[in-house]
């Protein structure tokens, strides 16, 4: 694999909750993961088993106490989180985390707009750019370019999270980190946003990270699937291996693991 193709590497990272006391928690353990640009890697493990804490760590959310995360061969190990957001995007599982409930449609596209940028009294939108979020809305064919004035908080949980998927990816960002963001929409809608964000994700090529307990969406559009138990990567699923796994065979891997952890 060339310099060039590596977008994100994780090298030793550990990350311990409470050290030192009886309720000590080793989320990370000595994790290492070379991310290659473009692919779609889908997480999955039981409850615990270190995803999310994994994406906080790479979001900046937090410090790991070991190892370095590079993007781009940039060392952002230490990066404040605002200062990694030209770099790196999140969407959360709550739709109400990627947006702002009080700003309309309009004013949070356009924050998402001048993500990175520094801030300036100055809060407008140009003619060009209420443009380029009409036709962005478009995109999502929820008729929502035709309400670009309506409250953010009035709107339902799936049109929130596809807003906030836009505004995550408004700005084409290094990194897209999917924390379970369908999981609070019911089957319906979430299967709208996930073929959304299949969609966002292959038209601009972008190196996308998604937590999912559905086994099923995990290998359907995940590139690569990694699967974490207590806080190490135990599988990592691609290419032919990748190309061959099955609902079953991968359910049947975490269910062996979740057995291991009673005896
Ligand atoms: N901020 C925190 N403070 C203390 N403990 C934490 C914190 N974040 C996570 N943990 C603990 O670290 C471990 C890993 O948690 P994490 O949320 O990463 O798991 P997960 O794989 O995302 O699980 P789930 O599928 O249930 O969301 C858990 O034991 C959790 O309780």
């Amino acid at each position: 694999m060339s310099k060039e193709d590596v977008i994100l590497e994780i090298a030793h990272v550990s990350k311990t909750f409470y050290p030192g006391s009886i309720n000590q928690i080793e989320a990370l353990k000595d994790i290492n993961l070379t991310v290659r640009r473009g692919e779609f890697i889908t997480l999955v493990g039981g409850n615990g088993a270190g995803k999310s804490t994994l994406l906080n760590a790479i979001s900046g959310y937090f410090f790991p106490d070991a190892g370095s995360i590079k993007v781009n061969e940039k060392d952002i190990t230490f990066l404040k989180e605002e200062k990694r957001a030209p770099y790196i995007s999140r969407v959360f599982q709550d739709p109400k985390m990627g947006t702002a409930p009080r700003m309309t449609v309009q004013e949070n596209l356009s924050l998402a707009y001048r993500r990175g940028e520094k801030r300036t009294l100055k809060f407008g939108t140009s003619k060009e750019e209420r443009a380029f979020f009409k036709e962005q809305l478009a995109t999502l064919g929820l008729g929502l370019e035709n309400r670009p004035s309506a409250d953010i908080g009035l709107l339902s949980g799936g049109q929130r999270q596809s807003i906030a998927l836009l505004m995550a990816t408004l700005k084409r960002p290094d990194i897209l980190l999917l924390d379970e963001h369908t999981a609070a929409l019911d089957p319906k809608t979430a299967q709208l946003v996930l073929e959304l964000t299949d969609a966002k994700v292959k038209e601009m090529g972008l190196t996308t990270i998604m937590i999912t307990h559905n086994l099923q969406d995990a290998i359907k559009y995940g590139t690569r699937t990694l699967v974490l138990h207590q806080g190490k990567i135990v599988k990592d699923y691609q290419g032919r291996e990748k190309a061959n796994l099955t609902t079953e065979a991968l359910f049947a891997e975490i269910q062996t693991l979740a057995i291991s952890d009673l005896y």
